[in-house]
């Protein structure tokens, strides 16, 4: 975790309920809610998502080859929007009529941000730590410049690392001179990496240029052995 992460507010309590908001520069800032929802609703909605939703486990092309995804996944969204792909799979746009909780949790969502709008969700099942999402950005075209990503997780906690890009410009981080080489490395692995334990019933929202200038992954993890789900909300223009 980040120093300014635990600065941000000297009240663990009052933070986990309003949030923590960490800004990753250059117009770039993820916020983080670990007690967005209250833990029996989240358990239930849990069960819901397991057991309702028509999950999938696509074939997908990465690097020009084709593989399992390792997770299961499903695809809602608003009638008429322009159809999402990634890595050469299309995924079948569900209606939101047809899975009433989901608009609950997404009428959720937008009471704690007022003012952001979504009309597109995409859910993942993780069944254990041998599942996982690989690094990516969310930055299909259809998301538009600066999309805002509120995800909502339930279930096994997990942790979702953010990583910055490297830089096109000049092959890399500014020069420090003068610095040992081994505080030069710690100090850039602390401002470009940041992780997040999500924890069952949290919301993480990431916005602005986070998706141009960041990357992010939920890598596999042996001692996870129980299913998580995650929610992103999001908006096709
Ligand atoms: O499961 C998560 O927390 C992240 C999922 C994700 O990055 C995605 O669906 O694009
Ligand atoms: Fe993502």
């Amino acid at each position: 975790m980040s120093l300014q992460l635990k600065a941000a507010n000297p009240n663990p309590n009052e933070n986990a309920k309003k949030g923590q908001t960490i800004d990753l520069g250059n117009g770039s800032e993820v916020v983080y809610v670990q007690r967005f929802m209250a833990y029996d609703e989240a358990w239930r909605l849990f069960d819901y998502l397991d057991k309702q939703i028509p999950w999938t486990r696509p074939t997908i092309r990465v690097f020009g080859r084709s593989c399992v995804q390792p997770r299961d996944t499903c695809y809602i969204a608003s009638a008429g929007l322009p159809e999402l792909a990634y890595s050469g799979y299309q995924p079948h746009p569900y209606s939101w009529d047809d899975f009433s909780p989901l608009t609950e949790i997404l009428k959720l969502v937008q009471k704690v941000l007022p003012g952001s709008r979504f009309n597109s969700l995409l859910l993942n099942r993780y069944k254990g730590g041998n599942d996982y999402v690989g690094w990516h950005a969310d930055d299909e075209k259809l998301y538009g410049s600066t999309p805002e990503i509120a995800s909502v997780s339930f279930g096994c906690d997990r942790e979702f690392v953010l990583k910055k890009k490297p830089s096109k410009s000049s092959g890399g981080e500014k020069r420090s001179d003068g610095e040992p080489e081994s505080k030069r490395l710690k100090k850039s692995s602390d401002a470009n990496q940041h992780s997040f334990m999500l924890k069952h019933g949290s919301l993480l929202v990431m916005r602005g240029y986070t998706q141009r200038d960041w990357i992010h992954s939920v890598p596999k993890r042996a001692k996870a052995e129980t299913t998580r789900i995650n929610l992103t909300f999001r908006l096709v223009l």
